[in-house]
């Protein structure tokens, strides 16, 4: 199928049908314009050849008739002695230079001498004799077997007559019927044309095939294998020319025939034979002619077209391969087909286009990669500003410890680690005592300092598991997992009585009361908070500086 794809294969089947259909066509046209035309000829040319030869042929029977008229109207032959006329009969022989095999003298008594010396008395019931003869110049006979001899001849006629004009004997001359064939055999149309001859009975006494000779009857032709000739038969008892054609069934081929009745020679017919493929040769030959030409000029074609196409298709492929190579591999150089045709500005169009497309797309590349590195930058830094921001939402931005809301969201979730585990947690809520003095003596800004070294004494004291949350104000919450009240209560005591050893320079001591209690089963976190929050009451209720468990 991919045959069918590329031009060259298009083209060189398009240009084959064209030609075989063109071929085809001509040939058909030459055939039968030619084949009828050609017939007429043959046809016209082999009804002259008839007509000339048999005029040749009458032209012969009317030397013989005059030859035999001459030694007939001979005065001294009346009164001749058989002898002597035996030597004229021979004399006749002699000058009919063969065409006579025998001449016959017959007087007015049916006694009949031949130049050979032999005689005898006619008895045949067709022979011509007395009133017979009254306005009659010559006879010829059909052929027969001669007395005398062994092959079938006609006998040319004449009659002998006296001053009174009344028939007293009769000269004949016996010529074979190989004679008229010989006269016939050199007319040749074609190669395998003949002629031959019918007499007046249609019995054929010429013939090339000497086994028809004296035996075949036309009337019976017919039957003989030879359909269609009875018509041409029928033709001739009516017409002094024409033609027509038959089949010769014994060898499969179509005969034309032309014929021509001959004058001297009444009924007999001279006919040309030729084989219809013999006259088609020419058209035959012609064809092939034609047919040779044409295949050589279609082979001679279909080369050139294979050249004119590859010169036509190889760049395009290999401009197609270079311009593949050149969208795959954005840093090759596309190779120019350096040709100033269609396909060389194709080529250069394409290798420029292609060279600013690879420009524009390195340049886009670079410019992805710069845009990309932005983003990267910028999304760092984005991130390092939500972590500062969560660092600020989560964080208290005076101590750094957890604010409120994101302690809030931590206890939830070691609330439900501590559930999920069975393990216990405390929470502390731890009031710094009378911090309200501190701000009062010493202003607002060592009470803050103050809370931030409070916030960095819890942190260092207590374990990193620990999350520790300024609550608000000096309020801080500290939530303890995996340990119950009494291992915190003891932490937070430890920080306690360590909180009096502490420098809070320019305040001279410090303390702070604690409420804590462990999470109970089912307990929500305000509830849990509120229990230590409680706790933290009663310790600020109890003088302060203590740490109550609830
Ligand atoms: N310097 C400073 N003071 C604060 C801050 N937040 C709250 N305070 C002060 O802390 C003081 C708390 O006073 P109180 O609630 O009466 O408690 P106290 O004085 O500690 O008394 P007791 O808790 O009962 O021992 C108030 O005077 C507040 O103004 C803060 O961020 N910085």
């Amino acid at each position: 199928m991919n045959k069918f794809r590329n031009i060259k294969a298009k083209v060189v089947v398009l240009f084959s049908v064209v030609m075989i259909v063109f071929t085809a066509t001509l040939l058909l046209t030459v055939y039968v314009s030619e084949r009828d035309r050609l017939l007429e000829i043959e046809l016209e040319k082999s009804t002259e050849i008839s007509i000339t030869h048999a005029k040749i042929l009458n032209q012969e029977i009317s030397k013989y008739i005059t030859m035999l008229k001459m030694l007939s109207g001979a005065p001294q032959l009346k009164d001749e002695s058989p002898s002597n006329i035996v030597q004229h009969l021979i004399r006749l022989v002699d000058i009919s230079d063969g065409d006579f095999i025998n001449a016959v003298y017959v007087d007015s008594d049916l006694n009949l001498i031949d130049a050979k010396g032999g005689s005898t008395k006619v008895t045949h019931p067709l022979f011509l004799k007395g009133d017979q003869w009254l306005n009659k110049e010559f006879n010829i006979t059909v052929p027969i077997m001669s007395a005398f001899e062994d092959a079938p001849v006609i006998m040319v006629v004449v009659p002998i007559r006296n001053l009174d004009k009344n028939w007293i004997g009769t000269i004949a001359a016996a010529v074979p019927l190989g004679v008229i064939s010989s006269k016939l055999s050199s007319i040749k149309l074609t190669k395998g044309s003949f002629a031959w001859l019918a007499d007046a009975n249609g019995v054929i006494v010429s013939h090339p095939n000497k086994n028809a000779v004296m035996s075949v009857n036309l009337e019976v032709a017919e039957d003989l294998g030879f359909p269609g000739f009875y018509k041409i038969f029928e033709q001739t008892k009516t017409q002094n020319s024409g033609f027509g054609q038959y089949q010769d069934t014994n060898i499969n081929q179509t005969k034309i025939v032309t014929f021509s009745k001959i004058e001297n020679l009444p009924g007999w017919t001279l006919f040309v034979t030729t084989n219809e493929s013999e006259i088609f040769q020419d058209i035959y030959s012609m064809l092939y002619d034609i047919l040779i030409i044409t295949v050589v000029l279609v082979l001679v074609f279909l080369l050139l077209i294979s050249r004119l196409s590859n010169r036509i298709t190889q760049p395009i492929i290999k401009l197609t391969e270079e311009v593949k190579a050149g969208v795959d591999n954005r840093h090759r150089t596309l190779g120019i087909i350096d040709t100033d045709d269609e396909i060389g500005q194709l080529s250069r169009v394409f290798s420029e286009t292609i060279g600013k497309i690879n420009l524009h797309t390195n340049h886009l590349e670079k410019l992805v990669e710069q845009r990309t590195a932005e983003v990267t930058s910028r999304n760092i830094m984005l991130s390092k500003q939500n972590d500062q921001l969560e660092q600020l939402a989560s964080k208290d931005s005076l101590t750094g410890l957890y604010n409120r809301r994101a302690f809030t969201t931590l206890v939830e979730k070691e609330v439900s680690r501590a559930r999920r585990h069975n393990l216990p947690v405390t929470l502390v809520v731890l009031d710094i005592d009378h911090f309200k003095k501190i701000n009062d003596q010493f202003g607002h800004s060592v009470g803050d300092d103050v809370l931030c070294r409070i916030a960095k004494e819890l942190t260092q004291a207590t374990r990193k598991e620990n999350t520790i949350c300024r609550w608000g104000g000096e309020e801080f919450v500290i939530l303890v997992p995996e340990a119950n009240s009494d291992l915190v209560f003891q932490q937070i005591e430890h920080i306690r009585s360590n909180m009096l050893t502490l420098n809070f320079d320019p305040v001279d001591s410090l303390t702070f009361s604690a409420g804590m209690a462990t999470l109970l089963s089912g307990e929500s976190f305000p509830q849990w908070f509120h229990r230590a929050d409680k706790a933290l009451y009663e310790a600020k209720s109890c003088g302060r500086n203590r740490t109550v468990v609830s």
